[in-house]
Order: C-alpha cells, then structure tokens, then sequence
C-alpha cells in the first residue's frame, strides 16, 4: 500500500492537469498524457493509456514506482510512461512531464527542425531554440522505444549543455513535443506556449528570414520572467509542486 497520505489530492491533480490538455486545444482524442513524480514518496501518477479524457476520472491516474513499475492495481499506464522515466531519472529538477501531438509544435518535429527563438513571446518561456532531436535509429525504434525517445532527448539537452528548466521542451523527430516544469500547472502551461511559438515561427518564416531574436532581448525578456524577483514556485514539500 502507498503511504502517501495525499495521493488522492496528486491523483486530482493529475488528472485536472490531463485535462488541460484537451481544454487547451491540444490534445485531440488520447494523443497526450500528464504525468508528475512525488521525489519524497518514490512515486509516478501518470494518465491511464488510451481512456479518453470525457470518461476518464482521477481514480483512474496509474500509480508507478520510479522505474515504472504499476504499484497500484489499476489501468495500464501510458505508453509514453518510459519516456516520462527517463526524463525524471535524468532531469532531478523537474516534477512533471507534459506529451502532446500539438499541430505547430509537430510540424517542426516533422521536418526534424528546431523552433528558433524568433521573438519575446518566445523568450519569456523558452532561453533559446527549442531542440529537435536526432531521428532514433532501427534498432532504437525495435527495442525499448519509448525509453530510447527518452534517452534522444536527454542526449540533445546533453550534447547542446541545455539547462533543462531554461527551455523546458523538445521536439522529438519525427513524433511531437514533450514539455516539463517544476509543477504541474508550470509543465502544461510550456505546452501551450510551445504550441503558440510553434505556430508564430512558421507564419515568421513565411513572411521574411532570418528574424532570429538578439541575444539582448533574449536575455532581456528571459530575465525577466526568470530571474530572482520573478515567482517560481514555492519550494520545500512534494504540495507545492502540484
Ligand atoms: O505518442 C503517442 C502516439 O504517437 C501517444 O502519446 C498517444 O497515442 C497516447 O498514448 P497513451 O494513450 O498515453 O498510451
């Protein structure tokens, strides 16, 4: 039995968060998943795989371990849960993970490009290019999928030294974007920034080239929101996060 005394409180969190998605216009049918890990109780609750959001209910949220092992008799788990693993695993700040097929964010994933940071609504969320993987490889793509897609993007933020809380989102190539935060409201929220940016970079480059934003106002407006004045979150106990 899970000790957490406030599981049923993260389970609504949850699954309000799961349905975000849909509300936001972001999801269309079961294309999305929320997840959040509670570090203190060894925990991942994660959207079940394939329920639709109308009948879903926040009973439903899967209970995993930190290796995704159901600890819960209940649904099947997402079948992204390994992605959200290895993410947890390899990003210590981060408490939720968001997946969406987003239409703008997949276009970029689909043509294998990053997003680049074309202006002030994008540097308020997001200190750069947002980062489109490498392609995974047959033998990725036959073994552990879901892990590798976790691994391709852990090595992108390696190889590029992206901080992963100052551009908390990728795209994954050739499939769509995963975005993440500190709390759950905060990894939602990258989602629909990143869809909004998405969106603006493609009508940008349909009108003219090379509009990337100066470092100046990258910094400028990064800061802004970002910098020791600005609220992130409260830190301290596994509550504050959700
Ligand atoms: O990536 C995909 C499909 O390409 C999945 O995220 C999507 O089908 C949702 O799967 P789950 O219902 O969470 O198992």
């Amino acid at each position: 039995m899970i000790m957490t005394k406030n599981l049923s409180q993260i389970k609504e969190s949850v699954f309000q968060a799961n349905l975000d998605l849909p509300n936001s216009g972001l999801v269309k049918l079961t294309w999305g998943n929320v997840s959040f890990i509670d570090r203190e109780e060894q925990i991942i609750i994660i959207k079940p795989s394939g329920v639709p959001y109308q009948s879903m209910t926040p009973e439903n949220m899967v209970v995993t371990d930190l290796d995704g092992n159901v600890v819960e008799d209940n649904l099947k788990p997402s079948s992204d849960l390994s992605t959200h693993v290895v993410l947890y695993k390899n990003f210590p700040k981060i408490n939720a993970v968001v997946h969406t097929h987003s239409k703008w964010a997949v276009n970029w994933a689909q043509s294998g490009r990053d997003i680049p940071a074309y202006g002030t609504t994008h540097a308020d969320a997001f200190y750069g290019d947002v980062p489109c993987t490498r392609s995974l490889t047959t033998s990725e793509i036959n073994g552990d999928y879901e892990a590798a897609t976790g691994n391709v993007i852990v090595e992108t933020f390696s190889k590029r030294n992206i901080e992963p809380l100052s551009i908390p989102a990728v795209l994954v190539n050739g499939h769509g974007p995963f975005t993440w935060g500190e709390t759950l409201s905060k990894a939602v929220e990258n989602s629909i920034i990143l869809d909004e940016v998405a969106e603006m970079a493609l009508h940008t480059e349909a009108l003219s080239y090379n509009r990337r934003i100066s470092q100046d106002l990258l910094d400028k407006h990064y800061y802004r929101k970002h910098g020791l004045n600005a609220y992130y979150g409260q830190k301290g106990s596994t509550k504050n996060f959700i």
